[in-house]
């Protein structure tokens, strides 16, 4: 079964890890990547949202280690945008290299300092790291980068965008010229790429030849809505479609605590994620969500790059993102490792343009919905309601309430008792009333891109920082204040040696999907 990873000529110890993670067959992505990184070579892997690109540059990376001559250094870094990236990364390394002696670190502000410290003693021969604590390190001298042999930059085009450049040069210089570098993205924006060759030796250039940038797995659609009905039209939506699990991208940190008070005052069960937050609260979100404690997330573009949770069934932008790219990785939340998922967006109707710019980036129509009415969204409850018991009655697991039942039937009529139990157990639109602060609506405005390269010195100035500035065609900003507009990370928007906060757990995540097709 898992002959098509042993023709790729991957160790047999990982080959077991690869069984042990019901992995059976490569993705196209992996059997495209991982023969030419693992010759070696520089290499930028684009391949869509959810096709295994973790595990297309982790097998490389753990095969070099294992070629190597056993060393007590870093060898490898990965370079991840956020925190729960870095922590899913290290995690995905760990369980591909379980059946091996290489030990994965993630490395990333927030946590404490002493305890990373401590776990950085045990030499771990791989760091997946955030780069604003990667350069404490290296500043503190506890991190040297002068014996690594390959650098992957996951998520690529944002790890180059105006937001970390700095931040990549340093690292990037204090590592040696011979080491060989990874880049992966689900985007690749052409200026990113030009630059991002200035730090690759004559790359190989893998891209997954898809018909479309997102997966058609994803079905896509848009409600023109003004921004005051969004909320109300949300539940509606939430009402009829019953995700399992569902994020809601809104486009700034006051809509995250607005919008998930608000699911939560309604009755859902919700809790939000944005860079300000302690890293104990980011961690337990994510973890609650995992886990399915809690149904819905509401992040900002923190949660949009990279996060592997199964079983998120629907994305709803609430609000059109920052940049046409971060719709991609938005809506690929879902439709993940050959799951199907739903995707919608809200626009306002002075976004419109905004939303023909995303549909020219990914080369396809989004489809127009309307907005279901109150009376829609009271009849998709019902019928909810109604296949709920249908299911109760079939299952035929209902044996102690028959007594009751038959009480009940000799006393009134058959009809009415069944009318009443439907509408007990449907979800009557509920309208309690909540607060959601307004956001002006997004415009273009045109940047010019401001050079490019090694030794570029563009000073990365979060308080001013407003996204990329490198295609002005495609870029566009929010009418909001200046610090709704800054990159979310919770990283990134900070400067080198703050003091952090403390303590973090970290969360576990043991999900493995079954061999898939994409
Ligand atoms: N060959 C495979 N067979 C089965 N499942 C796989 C395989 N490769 C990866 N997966 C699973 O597919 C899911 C998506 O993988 P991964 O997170 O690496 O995608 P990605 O391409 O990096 O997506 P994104 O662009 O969103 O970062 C993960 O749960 C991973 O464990
Ligand atoms: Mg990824």
């Amino acid at each position: 079964m898992l002959e098509k990873f042993q023709e790729l000529n991957i160790s047999e110890v990982i080959i077991r890890a690869l069984n042990e993670m019901g992995f059976e067959e490569p993705t196209p992505i992996q059997a495209e990547s991982i023969p030419v990184a693992m010759a070696g070579r520089d290499m930028i892997g684009q391949a869509q949202t959810g096709t295994g690109k973790t595990a297309a540059y982790g097998i490389p990376v753990l095969e070099k280690i294992l070629a190597a001559p056993p060393s007590k250094e870093i060898q490898t870094v990965i370079l991840s945008p956020t925190r729960e990236l870095a922590m899913q990364v290290a995690e995905e390394m760990n369980h591909l290299a379980q059946f091996t002696p290489i030990q994965a670190l993630p490395i990333y502000g927030g946590q404490d300092m002493e305890r990373q410290l401590r776990r950085l003693r045990k030499c771990p021969q791989i760091i997946v790291a955030t780069p604003g604590r990667l350069i404490d390190h290296m500043k503190r001298g506890t991190i040297q980068l002068s014996h690594i042999s390959t650098i992957v930059l996951d998520e690529a085009d944002e790890m180059l965008d105006m937001g970390f450049i700095d931040d990549i040069n340093l690292i990037m210089g204090a590592t040696p010229e011979t080491r060989q570098t990874l880049l992966f993205s689900a985007t690749m924006p052409k200026p990113i790429q030009e630059l991002a060759e200035n730090f690759l030796h004559d790359p190989k250039i893998i891209r997954m030849k898809a018909k479309e940038v997102t997966i058609d797995l994803i079905e896509q659609s848009y409600i023109e809505v003004p921004d005051r009905q969004k909320f109300d039209i949300l539940c509606r939506l939430l009402d009829l479609q019953e995700p399992d699990l569902a994020i809601i991208f809104v486009r700034t940190k006051r809509r995250v605590d607005e919008v998930s008070e608000a699911l939560k005052k309604r009755g859902y069960s919700a809790e939000g994620i944005h860079g300000d937050l302690t890293q104990a609260k980011r961690d337990t979100v994510i973890r609650q969500f995992r886990e399915r404690t809690i149904d819905i997330l509401v992040a900002t573009d923190v949660a949009a790059r990279g996060l592997d949770i199964s079983g998120v069934t629907h994305v709803f932008n609430y609000d059109l993102p920052q940049d046409p790219e971060s719709y991609v990785h938005r809506v690929g939340r879902t439709g993940r490792a050959g799951q199907s998922g739903e995707a919608t967006t809200f626009v306002i109707p002075r976004e419109i343009e905004h939303l023909r710019t995303i549909e020219r980036l990914i080369k396809r129509r989004i489809q127009r919905r309307k907005a279901p009415t109150l009376s829609e969204a009271l009849e998709g409850a019902q019928q909810t309601a109604i296949r709920n018991l249908v299911g109760a009655v079939e299952s035929g697991e209902y044996g102690t309430y028959k007594e009751n039942a038959e009480e009940l039937l000799s006393n009134y009529d058959s009809t009415a008792l069944v009318a009443a139990a439907i509408k007990l157990l449907t979800k009557e639109p509920d309208t309690t009333p909540v607060k959601i602060t307004e956001e002006a609506p997004l415009r273009v405005r045109t940047s010019r891109r401001q050079g490019s390269g090694r030794g570029n010195n563009r000073r990365r100035d979060h308080s001013q920082h407003s996204g990329k500035q490198h295609d002005g065609q495609r870029h566009f900003h929010s009418k909001g204040n200046r610090d709704n507009r800054k990159k979310d990370t919770g990283d990134t928007a900070r400067r080198v040696f703050k003091p952090r906060k403390k303590e973090h757990k970290e969360p576990t995540r043991s999900v493995f999907k079954p061999y898939f097709k994409d």
